[in-house]
């Protein structure tokens, strides 16, 4: 059966924002407007438990018994399939953003229009830029007390580096925000009320002025510079073709269509990010976006296919999005509930058939095509058979986990993966009674399949298990999901650093590895040069011996051994990263050298030259915005600045202050209490991982010591 809707008519996006900006309300309208969903449900009530919403989980959970997660759900405009993947807002799931903006391709950005660019928008905005994920700027909540736009389009310059386009302007702001001016259709729309089906009125531009005045000035000062702001909108987005540029210069005159196709081709390209504003809760410039999603987002393959790559990640090819090609998909994410286990998938190219096997080319096994779900969180509507471009879940898939290549068993690929952040912090889990020391594993096995920023170990030492993940926050919300979602209570230890190790310099060292009993003796010699690399750099083993001065079949030995023994650094333990060994020389004996002995000399020099290197310690530095009320603010920072923190910026929004800063992981658990009493609870925080530091070498000691506690 041919395709029933060309891939030009469909849109996977993303919507992501900080915690709080308004994703889940933006989607409930987004569905309304399609028509999907009949009644919309504040999340203001579901907040309190009186209503519910199509993306709420837990609600789902009653109803039909599927824990869907991030929900996706789909809807049609404009003759236009669009998928919208949601996101969770909290600040340790940056996770989930991630896998989500692997299979995306394009991606709208929603800011609190009081708020403006918050500490979570930086950090998925830089990973959406790491994707190459085409974007649109959503700026909500016009209509609260304190929003403005200006702030908000600075931080989208300034602080995500953004080649912003507005598109459009809002009418007013808070209690007066009535709608916006639409710079590329040259009008503006005023609604009639705040109602879900309220109508609105386009008036041209140029009439706007005599229309209205507001009661603050900044407002008024948006309305005086429409013309050149409209100007500017032309120009700049006509630069995008030679023809249509000349003309608007010559003549002054354009054409719209080609303005449209000159910003999407901006947009597809990354090299612009149209932003548009508006009120999801006031229900005003909702379809204005879906307009624009349509307009300017790209459909699947737009931008080229996905990168195929061989088992060291090196990039190989590449698979157009086509149907006429074997079939390859992507797993982004799996729930496991009760009922079983829900694989999501992007389907990059073929066709997949209820019954049909695949290969799940990442581990090798194959997977057989049961029940195909389409992506939808209200229902579950079963489908026969997904195409190129399509998202949906597979049920009860064995061995997938996020992350993974499945293909047509004939036509083998790997798919260029996701990356994921390592773990920075850890915690002892141990079962509440008896009866759930059976059911922890398993559990935990669970939740780390679904989750890949989780790892779970056990510790050699002390037989703890142990769970690792990016945050305080995120280690709790685990534990507690165990309980709700599998019945298992488990309590945590106390919270560990994931310090790091680096090689401080270059060091080149020789080790000889010389023993002598009675009969046989064991002997190697090995010269290697460690060099510090670059951060997320890994591990580089390079083989430069020249004449066979160390035999072929001990290389792997020697590189074993150094990859082995960078698990434990000479400062304390920790995982030495980010360096490059390079095997220059080295001396064998006929009888008594073996890979045993390479093996033990290449771990002796390792030793030897990471002490020898000025090793460095390194540390978790996370990202932390505070809000309060003014008057608690120094005291806040102050106690940013004892616990090592640097302040990036500081300010007003709306009625509140924040505070921005980087601060290291070591000094922060706990912080909501303190934050708590230091504010009489009129405080929030939200803290992400953002990267490694080196600890200073005054506090190497004292660090570990209280590590050591
Ligand atoms: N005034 C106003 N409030 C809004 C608007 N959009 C959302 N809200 C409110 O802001 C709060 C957060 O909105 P959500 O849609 O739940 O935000 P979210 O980003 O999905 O939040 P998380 O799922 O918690 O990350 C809710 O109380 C909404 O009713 C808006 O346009 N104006």
């Amino acid at each position: 059966m041919a395709r029933k809707k060309p891939l030009a008519l469909y849109r996977n996006i993303g919507i992501i924002a900080h915690i709080d900006a308004g994703k889940t309300t933006t989607t409930e309208r987004v569905l309304y407007y399609t028509g999907r969903k009949h009644q919309i449900v504040n999340t203001h009530e579901t907040k309190d438990g009186k209503g519910s919403t199509t993306t709420d989980y837990m609600e789902q959970e009653r109803k039909r018994g599927i824990t869907i997660q991030s929900a996706a759900v789909s809807a049609v405009w404009r003759g236009h399939q669009i998928n919208v993947i949601d996101t969770p807002g909290h600040v340790d799931f940056t996770i989930e953003v991630n896998r989500s903006l692997r299979v995306l391709d394009g991606a709208v950005v929603v800011f609190d229009g009081v708020a403006g660019v918050e500490p979570q928008t930086e950090t998925n905005w830089r990973l959406a830029d790491q994707y190459k994920v085409p974007r649109l700027c959503y700026v909500n909540k016009m209509d609260r007390i304190g929003a403005n736009f200006a702030h908000c389009v600075k931080g989208i310059r300034e602080r995500l580096g953004a080649n912003a386009l507005l598109c459009q302007v809002p009418l007013g702001s808070s209690d007066e925000f009535v709608g916006m001016a639409d710079l590329v259709a040259g009008v503006g729309y005023i609604w009639a009320s705040d109602d879900k089906d309220s109508t609105w009125e386009s008036v041209p531009l140029a009439q706007l002025k005599d229309r209205m005045t507001f009661g603050s000035d900044a407002d008024n000062a948006w309305i005086a510079d429409l013309p050149k702001l409209r100007q500017d909108l032309l120009e700049t987005a006509l630069a995008l073709d030679d023809d249509a540029f000349e003309k608007l210069i010559d003549t002054g005159e354009f054409d719209p269509a080609v303005l449209k196709q000159c910003i999407r081709k901006g947009t597809v390209t990354g090299a612009l990010v149209p932003v548009l504003c508006g009120s999801s809760y006031k229900n005003k410039g909702v379809q204005q976006l879906l307009d624009a999603v349509v307009d300017y987002l790209p459909y699947p393959g737009e931008n080229g296919g996905i990168a195929m790559v061989d088992e060291d990640g090196n990039v190989v090819g590449e698979q157009a999005v086509t149907d006429d090609a074997p079939a390859r998909a992507l797993a982004f994410k799996v729930i496991n509930d009760q009922f079983g286990t829900l694989t999501f998938c992007r389907i990059y190219s073929g066709v997949i058939r209820k019954g049909d096997t695949l290969l799940n080319v990442t581990r090798g096994k194959k997977e057989r095509v049961g029940r195909i779900v389409e992506v939808q969180a209200d229902d579950t509507k079963e489908i026969d058979e997904v195409r190129a471009g399509d998202i949906c879940a597979f049920v009860s898939m064995k061995d997938t986990e996020t992350g993974d290549s499945l293909s047509d068993p004939a036509h083998p690929a790997l798919l260029e993966r996701m990356r994921f952040p390592d773990p920075v912090i850890s915690v002892s889990v141990e079962p509440k009674s008896r009866n759930d020391v059976d059911k922890l594993s398993t559990a935990l096995y669970k939740m780390v399949k679904a989750d890949p920023s989780l790892r779970m170990e056990v510790d050699q030492e002390t037989g703890q298990t142990v769970l690792k993940g990016m945050g305080e926050l995120h280690l709790e919300i685990t534990i507690d999901r165990m309980r709700t979602e599998l019945g298992v209570e488990a309590s945590m230890g106390k919270p560990r650093v994931s310090f790091r190790e680096a090689f401080g310099q270059s060091v080149e060292h020789t080790y000889t590895h010389k023993k002598q009993s009675g009969g046989s003796g064991q002997f190697a010699e090995v010269k290697m040069i460690f060099e510090p690399g670059e951060p997320g750099s890994g591990v580089v083993f390079s083989d430069e011996v020249v004449g066979g001065r160390v035999p072929r079949e001990y290389i792997p030995a020697v590189e074993h051994a150094v990859r082995t023994e960078s698990q434990e650094g000479q400062i304390a333990g920790y995982e030495v990263v980010d360096f490059k060994a390079r095997l220059v020389d080295g001396k064998f004996h006929d009888v008594d050298s073996s890979a045993l002995a390479f093996e033990i000399a290449t771990r002796q020099c390792f030793r030897e030259a990471q002490k020898l290197s000025k090793p460095k310690l390194l540390e978790p530095i996370m990202s932390l915005e505070v809000v309060t009320e003014a008057a608690y603010l120094g005291d806040i920072i102050g106690d940013i600045n004892r616990r090592r923190g640097t302040i990036t910026e500081q300010g007003q929004k709306g009625t509140s202050a924040f505070v921005q800063g980087f601060v290291p992981l070591s000094e922060m658990f706990g912080y909501i209490n303190f934050l708590r009493s230091a504010t009489s609870g009129r405080g929030n925080f939200s803290m992400i991982f953002d990267h490694y530091q080196e600890v200073p070498a005054s506090m190497v000691d004292k660090l570990m010591e209280k590590e050591a506690k």
